[in-house]
């Protein structure tokens, strides 16, 4: 097996997990090509295990998972570099005293200027409605406050792939319709790990899990109904 593929997307093939003697991901193989994917599924069927194999944080015990081509289990590194992982509990990301320098350390690796850092923080910080507490503790922010925080700090380093595992479950109605707005016009491919049906609405295609297992993958009107049903 070489380790890697013209495939662009995120691609798991064969993929199973088990923690210890419980089996949390049996034999899923997707392919994902489209913009949105939504992830939705009762609490502890696999999901998150699932978002965190795309971007190396879990290597499955069995099958490969690959994003634009480059293997998770080969090259984890470069993976991590194409995509930013938002979690659903934003104070394990975030590691900086302040707003600003939280989000300026995702660029602290980049080659971009003092200034062009700068600008693109500033900018983020803006987008997010997170200006004004530029220079405040980052840690005294309000939980919705630090969960955009968080994602501001993934969104700012660019990359071609986000997943996020429950970005709303802190967020008021005002910044879930923004973070909904800004998923629908970012130009990247995201994975959205979520209990918010509404959220995933619009997404382009929405897969239920269940038990660790594709339950149903399709557009959201279809998928959501059959999660519907699943739960009911
Ligand atoms: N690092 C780990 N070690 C041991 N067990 C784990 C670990 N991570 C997850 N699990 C177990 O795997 C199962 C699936 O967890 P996972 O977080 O993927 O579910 P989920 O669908 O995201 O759930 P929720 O909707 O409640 O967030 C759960 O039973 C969980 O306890």
């Amino acid at each position: 097996m070489t380790d890697e593929r013209s495939q662009s997307g995120v691609v798991f093939e064969g993929v199973g997990h088990a923690f210890g003697d419980r089996t949390v991901v049996r034999d899923v193989s997707l392919t994902l090509t489209e913009r949105r994917i939504g992830i939705v599924g009762s609490n502890g069927s696999g999901k998150s295990t699932l978002a965190r194999m795309v971007n190396g944080l879990v290597i499955p015990d069995r099958g490969s998972v690959w994003v634009n081509g480059v293997s998770t289990r080969r090259r984890a590194r470069e993976v991590r570099k194409i995509v930013g992982f938002v979690f659903t509990d934003p104070d394990r990301q975030i590691i900086m005293p302040t707003v600003a320098e939280d989000v300026e350390l995702s660029l602290s690796r980049t080659a971009l200027s003092r200034a062009e850092r700068e600008h693109r923080v500033a900018q983020t910080l803006e987008r997010f409605g997170l200006h004004e507490h530029a220079d405040h503790p980052a840690h005294r922010l309000s939980g919705g406050q630090k969960q955009l925080l968080a994602l501001a700090s993934v969104l700012v380093t660019d990359p071609a792939v986000i997943v996020a595992d429950e970005p709303t479950t802190l967020l008021d109605l005002r910044n879930t319709t923004m973070l909904r707005d800004t998923f629908a016009t970012i130009d990247k491919q995201l994975i959205v790990v979520s209990h918010d049906l509404e959220l995933l609405s619009d997404f382009d295609r929405v897969i239920v899990i269940d038990d660790g297992a594709v339950h149903c993958d399709g557009p959201p009107g279809h998928a959501i109904a059959a999660y519907r049903e699943l739960m009911s």
